[in-house]
């Protein structure tokens, strides 16, 4: 079954239109990259496909149901969110901020076990993060604080994953750690906005394409992003060069 569809999809903000009658299915194991300009409603589609903001006119479903219909709890057992430069003020450790991650699948009255330590410890060491496991989240760096935010969607191990700038605030290499630690949880249905179209490329097999004013365009990546594509979407030339992991593309 698809993880996560979109049919006859309408999404607005402010007066301005992100998509039209998108339609769209994010099948288990496929990881699909959201591109355009700032501003484009990138975040706001994101928002919409998790719940947190009504869509115009269509409908998403997850799991075939009709998101709309889905109580917040047993969605957050299917679909987690990553957040847009995440918000560190959390009252504890970061291993309990990333053990918050297992709450959706916990009872109303029970606590963690040491299953759910036992994730939310993993979760911190892919991260880097496993050091600073009694730290306060307000301490944290940028990076830190995003690599916290993704180590607690990582211990909510949930099948559908919507990431708003995974990347964003880490190094080049943090850059690549990470989206490798996403790859390497297959099964997944993925959606993640990404300002580089090189890790799109790179990390992703579709793309979403949000041309601002002008429609969106959706399907394989080879298929929809190219030189050309890009040069339109970001209102730049773009050169494409020949690089180790396939294409790269740079403003010229
Ligand atoms: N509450 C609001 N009222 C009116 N317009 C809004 C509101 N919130 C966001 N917008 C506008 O909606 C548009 C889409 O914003 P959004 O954050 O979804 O874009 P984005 O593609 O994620 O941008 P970026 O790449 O800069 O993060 C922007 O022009 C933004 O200014």
């Amino acid at each position: 079954m698809n993880q996560l569809t979109c049919h006859d999809l309408t999404v607005t903000i402010g007066g301005r239109t992100v998509v039209e009658g998108l339609e769209l299915a994010v099948e288990p194991g496929q990881t699909w990259a959201i591109l355009g300009p700032n501003g484009a409603g990138k975040t706001t589609l994101l928002h919409t496909l998790a719940g947190l903001r009504p869509a115009t006119a269509g409908e998403v479903r997850v799991d075939g149901e009709p998101l709309d219909h889905l109580p917040r709890r047993r969605l957050a057992r299917r679909l987690g969110l990553l957040l847009q430069d995440p918000d560190p003020g959390f009252a504890g450790t970061v291993l309990e901020a990333t053990v918050a991650g297992r709450h959706p699948h916990l009872g109303a009255w029970s606590m963690e076990g040491e299953a759910d330590y036992r994730l939310a410890r993993e979760a911190l060491a892919t991260m880097g993060l496993a050091e600073l496991a009694g730290r306060d989240p307000a301490t944290l760096s940028g990076g830190e604080r995003q690599r916290l935010a993704l180590a607690t969607l990582f211990t909510q191990d949930v099948p559908l994953e919507l990431l708003d700038e995974p990347t964003s605030h880490l190094d080049p290499g943090r850059q690549i750690g990470v989206l490798e630690a996403l790859a390497a949880r297959p099964d997944r249905g993925r959606m993640l906005s990404l300002h580089d179209a090189n890790l799109a490329v790179r990390f992703c097999d579709h793309a979403l394409l949000l041309y601002p004013g002008e429609g969106a365009c959706a399907g394989p990546l080879e298929a929809v992003v190219n030189e050309r594509t890009l040069g339109r979407l970001y209102g730049r030339d773009m050169v494409r060069l020949e690089g180790p992991h396939g294409p790269v593309f740079i403003p010229a």
